[in-house]
């Protein structure tokens, strides 16, 4: 696994993690959602028509429904003159006309159902408008301005086959033919735990002599929006200090409510490394180094919780429930770029959404850059696009390697993705990027 030899050797590679991690998962039960609620998820149910759309043949024009043959020679200079029978409206069933006699006229109106007998509708502006008998100056041809049942979809059609990501056009599909909810895989809970004695909650005051080495916890938002955006819902818990049993006890608390608890910091090599040393024990979670630069700390797991109840057939089974648990490191960048490459991922199967990674693009590079071997390096950037304001077209690097520089990551719209066995790149290259906002969000 991961590189032979050189500066890569041992660690796993981005590649290999992003397997390990998403053997172990697969999408949530699915839940019954009323249709808004379903927007942006993915449908676990094939949904099939239950009715023709249109569901009758109607009018696609205001005018009057008629048969073709008595206006045949309708034309400006010989218009053709029709008794008008009534009038049918969209939804006016009761006064509706059944049906259209040779030689007559029905008013009708758009979305209104063609009564039997007519063949053609004629708008409004071939005609006088008559109210008792309209003059008609041009003639249809068969089925003009006529909507048939069934053009548009068939009964049993397949309107939405499970895994699509249900989107406004889906939705309005899916109530167009009369369905006011849908299965649907649901948005995973991630309970989100900042580790480290030394972070103060934003908004805390910084009192000199108590706080002199205390910074704000920047992860916690940083990690929650991104959660937020790739369409879990999060769960920021308080703050956790560098000690093991406050560490387990929060995890504890917040287990039973999550499908996916993800941690930043304390997983290095330092002394007071909370979240490897309170599970590293146990064995649940692997905890282990990437080649990947920043992101080389990471841990990943399935943590048991709780008990399902006992299967009668196996009762020595292991029932327990278990959930994704990402230790990521606490480095912001680190953070959020494996966020990125794991997690985001991670939250996309648990959804049933594909693809789980962002797709790529290729760009020019404004500046040259630098890379250590046997690290796929993620350098942020900042793109320009061609005339078109879509097309990326260049690539601007942003700050330095360091992964504490949350400025620049703030500034930055993209990944600048410097492969593992490449240490430098001229001005000029193409190299792949992963553009961060926009469409994938
Ligand atoms: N001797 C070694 N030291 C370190 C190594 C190593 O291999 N050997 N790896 C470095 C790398 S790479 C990273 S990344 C970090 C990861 O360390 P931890 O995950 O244990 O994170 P912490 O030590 O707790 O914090 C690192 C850094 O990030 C700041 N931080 C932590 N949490 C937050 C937060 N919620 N908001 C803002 N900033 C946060 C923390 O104050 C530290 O500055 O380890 C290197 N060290
Ligand atoms: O991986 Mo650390 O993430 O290089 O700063």
């Amino acid at each position: 696994m991961g590189h032979a030899d050189g500066p890569g050797a041992g660690l796993r590679t981005v590649d290999e993690h992003l397997v390990a991690v998403l053997a172990e998962l697969s999408p949530l039960p699915p839940l019954r959602q009323p249709l808004l609620d379903a927007l942006d998820l993915a449908s676990a149910e094939d949904v099939v028509a239950p009715l023709a759309l249109p569901r009758f043949d109607n009018s696609a024009m205001d005018g009057y429904a008629v048969q073709t043959r008595d206006v045949v020679s309708a034309a400006d200079d010989t218009p053709v003159k029709l008794p008008v029978i009534g009038e049918i409206g969209a939804g006016q069933a009761s006064g509706a006309v059944r049906e259209l006699p040779a030689g007559t006229a029905a008013k009708i109106m758009t979305g209104a159902p063609l009564p039997p007998g007519a063949d053609a509708v004629v708008p409004y502006e071939w005609t006088d408008r008559g109210a008792r008998e309209v003059w008609i100056a041009r003639a249809p041809e068969h089925g003009a301005h006529v909507r048939y049942a069934g053009e548009d979809v068939g009964e049993g059609d397949l309107l939405v086959e499970a895994g699509t990501a249900l989107g406004p056009r889906q939705l309005g599909l899916l109530a167009s033919v009369g369905r006011a909810s849908v299965l649907v895989r649901p948005r995973p809970r991630v309970v989100i735990v900042s580790t480290g004695s030394e972070l103060r909650a934003p908004g805390t005051p910084l009192e000199a002599g108590r706080d002199d080495d205390a910074i704000y916890d920047g992860n916690s938002y940083l990690l929650a929006a991104a959660a937020r955006r790739a369409g879990a819902v999060p769960y920021r818990v308080g703050l956790v200090p560098d000690r093991p049993e406050a560490f387990l006890t929060a995890l504890e608390d917040q287990l039973g409510r999550a499908e996916m608890v993800v941690t930043s910091g304390g997983i290095s090599m330092g002394d007071y490394d909370v979240v490897k040393e309170a599970l590293a024990p146990g064995g649940d979670v692997w905890f282990g180094g990437l080649a990947m630069q920043p992101g080389k700390p990471q841990g990943f797991g399935l943590l048991p919780v709780g008990r399902l109840p006992a299967d009668a057939d196996t009762p020595d089974a292991d029932t327990r429930r278990r959930v994704p648990f990402f230790a990521l490191p606490g480095n912001p960048v680190s953070s959020y770029i494996s966020f990125e490459m794991f997690v985001r991922p991670a939250l996309r199967r648990l959804m049933g959404l594909s693809p789980e990674s962002r797709p790529v693009v290729r760009a020019r590079l404004t500046h040259g850059v630098r890379s250590p071997h046997g690290r796929r390096q993620f350098l942020r950037g900042v793109v320009s696009r061609g005339r078109d304001g879509t097309t990326v077209t260049e690539v601007e690097p942003v700050g330095g390697s360091g992964s504490h520089l949350v400025g620049d990551l703030a500034a930055s719209d993209a990944l600048i993705v410097v492969p593992e066995d490449v240490t430098e790149l001229e001005a000029g290259a193409q190299v792949t990027i992963v553009l961060l906002d926009g469409d994938g969000r």
